[in-house]
């Protein structure tokens, strides 16, 4: 599914958080939001979910108004995994995912079995059905409420953050796996270097403003990273084609 947030403005605690933003997510690719601490990345995603009311502005779901639909269909239209992967109640993992199955209704023929052991071991994470939630590592939960949105059956996916919490290995594995789905995927990420190589499109954000966007090499480069995070650095393409991304460090 295609999402465009189209001259969002969001207003919070009687300060703008963001202004006039504008961003498409495009079928079938993996398009990342990146930008400093507090520049407005997950008020944006939140939007999406009615959390970030807003003052000004339309999402569009594949050109039709997200505000015409109701939360149980935004349910099945696309997965959310937030930055926080707390749950007040101590559900298993297994009843966690399970919950997808409510949201898909009856329009599975698989059993609510199949599709949440399925999603547990597309995650590698079978061995943690029975586990309480509040017992596992942050990394742990973090697979979990991913094991959770694919088994939602989904072709689009909202992730603020998803590798947060995970060891290199498994933001790699993540990443590896959301890309080789094929579904449309929006992303917030803080490593520049993940940025650079796995997504299609990046919008640059600071201050509430998307203020570049593009390819990750057109993004990427050195004044626009000196300019909105302060730092040096800048992607450029390896022998086999994909992207890196170098950080000077003094
Ligand atoms: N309900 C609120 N009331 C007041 N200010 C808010 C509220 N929600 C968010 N903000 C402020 O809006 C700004 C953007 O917050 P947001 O969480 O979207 O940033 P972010 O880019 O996701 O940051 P981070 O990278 O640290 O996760 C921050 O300055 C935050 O303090």
């Amino acid at each position: 599914m295609k999402i465009e947030f189209r001259d969002i403005c969001v207003d919070a605690g009687g300060k703008k958080i963001l202004h006039e933003v504008n961003l498409t997510a495009e079928c079938g690719k993996m398009t990342g939001i990146i930008g400093p601490n507090g520049c407005g990345k997950s008020t944006l995603l939140k939007t999406t979910l009615g959390i970030s009311p807003m003052e000004a502005g339309e999402i569009l779901l594949d050109g039709a108004s997200l505000a015409g639909f109701s939360n149980k269909k935004l349910a099945q239209l696309y997965g959310y995994v937030g930055q926080d992967s707390d749950c007040v109640f101590d559900f298993t993992a297994y009843e966690i995912v399970s919950m997808a199955a409510h949201i898909r209704g009856k329009t599975s023929k698989k059993s609510e079995k199949e599709i949440v052991m399925n999603s547990l071991e597309q995650l590698e994470i079978p061995h943690l059905k029975d586990r309480n939630i509040q017992s596992l590592s942050g990394g742990e939960r973090k697979m979990v409420f991913i094991a959770r949105a694919f088994a939602q059956g989904v072709d689009t996916i909202i992730l603020d953050e998803p590798t947060n919490h995970l060891d290199i290995k498994h933001q790699l594995f993540i990443l590896d796996i959301l890309r080789k789905s094929k579904k449309t995927i929006l992303i917030v990420l803080h490593d520049l270097r993940l940025a650079a190589h796995y997504c299609d499109t990046l919008y640059l954000m600071k201050q509430g403003k998307a203020v570049y966007s593009g390819s990750p090499s057109e993004v990427l480069q050195k004044d626009r990273v000196r300019q909105v995070f302060g730092v040096e650095g800048f992607a450029s393409e390896k022998e086999d084609g994909t992207l890196d991304f170098h950080l000077q460090m003094n």
